[in-house]
């Protein structure tokens, strides 16, 4: 959590739609009172205001039933009888909003979770970073020729232009359209079958979305009422089933996990290594107040040298609490290096390291290793080293087509998904 928090120009309230009770709604404003790291500076506030107002009277992306159900298969999850599985790309564009481009990605989360499902012999949850991964979190506010950074299609255009670059809030529109298109086109393929036999286990289980819960202005737009209990309405964020607070923006006395914690979604957090077991504690009882299985989920991303070391504490702490969460292992975001000729990547071998070190933690203190979260594509592209595929530094050149951060190609994601099944095999 390098940035420092910066507090997004203050708004005159935006119309809600429907009108949520007066208590839930004060709830959201002091939640979003606080200080929030990682927000554009918008330049036009009344713009942002008129996205706004334009959003909360949309059609959401996903329906709260769907959530629910997503809700109550984490719950298995981290009962220990179901394994998560959760990918897709690091930043997805509006470009690539395009059949064959999602078809890629669902395809290869297919592939991924019939081999993990025939080897763990675990039902597994699959939920794709798809259909709303359009915000980025950056580790500074300029580029290195000093341009404002890239930070997600939802706020700016990665082209490398002043113009690109300013916070458009028309891009919240832009994101809603898009989500929507992407959830359609994803349900058209599970429908179809149209992303071959593997697809099947797919298109019984279903393929959630999710992505990260960053940019305030949007996800409090897609809020919405559930008042089928009038005595005890809740929150839903109804742009993806899934949403994560990453690791810059989990400071516990930021709007993020404020907001987060009024949400009846499952929620997640990236815990880095500087995260304390007191803080996972902490996490677990702001955002899991009732124990309930199923509701956060705890995504380490320590880095392949750190999680053997770090992540037991962390574990026992919780564990001891009894908070039931579900523990995922992010082997990306914790093993990324920059290569001699300047493109940042991540070696397999360590990826495949930190899973293996996540596994055996959660072996020998005898909780479950849940999930795995990856960034990946469906493409046969050059941006992590190594895998059977080989690839070196030199390859990185041939296909990096990442708008962020390093993704498995296909060939790679399958073969992860072969060597966590072993993990996963049930031992005699
Ligand atoms: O996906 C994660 C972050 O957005 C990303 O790693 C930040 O990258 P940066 O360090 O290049 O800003
Ligand atoms: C930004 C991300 O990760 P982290 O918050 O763990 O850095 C991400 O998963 O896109």
């Amino acid at each position: 959590m390098t940035e420092q928090a910066r507090t997004a120009p203050p708004l005159a309230p935006a119309r809600p739609w429907p009108p949520p009770p007066n208590r839930l709604s004060a709830a959201v404003d002091n939640a979003l009172a606080r200080p929030a790291a990682q927000q554009p500076q918008w330049s036009d506030a009344g713009a942002v205001h008129r996205v706004r107002a334009v959003l909360e009277s949309v059609t959401p992306v996903v329906r709260v039933e769907e959530v629910d159900r997503l809700r109550a298969r984490l719950a298995a999850v981290a009962g220990g009888h179901a394994f998560l599985l959760q990918g897709g790309d690091c930043a997805e564009t509006f470009a690539q909003t395009t059949e064959r481009y999602i078809a890629g990605t669902v395809h290869t989360l297919s592939r991924m979770t019939a081999v993990l499902t025939a080897a763990g012999r675990l039902p597994v949850v699959t939920v794709g970073r798809v259909a709303g991964q359009y915000g980025k979190p950056r580790s500074a506010p300029l580029d290195p020729s000093g341009l404002p950074s890239y930070r997600g299609d939802i706020v700016n255009a990665v082209e490398a232009t002043a113009e690109a670059r300013a916070p458009d809030p028309d891009r919240m529109v832009r994101a809603y359209v898009n989500s929507r298109a992407a959830m359609a086109v994803v349900n058209a393929l599970l429908a179809t079958g149209a992303v071959g036999p593997a697809g099947r286990a797919l298109a019984t289980s279903g393929l959630f979305t999710s992505h990260e819960a960053l940019l305030l202005d949007y996800e409090r737009a897609m809020l919405r009422v559930d008042a089928r209990d009038p005595d005890a309405p809740k929150l839903y964020d109804l742009s993806s089933h899934f949403l994560w607070i990453g690791e810059r923006t989990r400071q516990l006395d930021g709007a993020h996990i404020a907001f987060a914690e009024l949400l009846a979604n499952p929620v997640g957090i990236k815990i880095g290594p500087t995260t304390t077991p007191e803080q996972a504690v902490e996490y677990a009882e702001r955002l899991d107040p009732h124990k309930e299985a199923g509701r956060l989920t705890l995504i380490s991303r320590m880095g392949s040298a750190r999680v053997r070391q770090v992540l037991p504490p962390i574990v026992e702490k919780v564990t001891a609490s009894g908070h039931t969460v579900l523990w995922q292992c992010d082997p990306m975001h914790g093993n990324t290096v920059t290569s001699g000729s300047g493109y940042k990547t991540r070696h397999f071998d360590h990826i495949l390291s930190e899973v293996r070190g996540f596994f055996e933690v959660h072996r020998a203190l005898g909780t479950h290793p849940g999930g795995l979260h990856v960034e990946l594509t469906g493409g046969d592209v050059t941006e992590c080293l190594g895998g059977a595929q080989r690839i070196s530094a030199a390859d990185l050149h041939r296909r990096y087509e990442t708008a962020c951060d390093p993704r498995l190609n296909r060939a790679q994601a399958l073969e992860l998904a072969s060597l966590v099944a072993e993990m996963l095999r049930p031992r005699p």
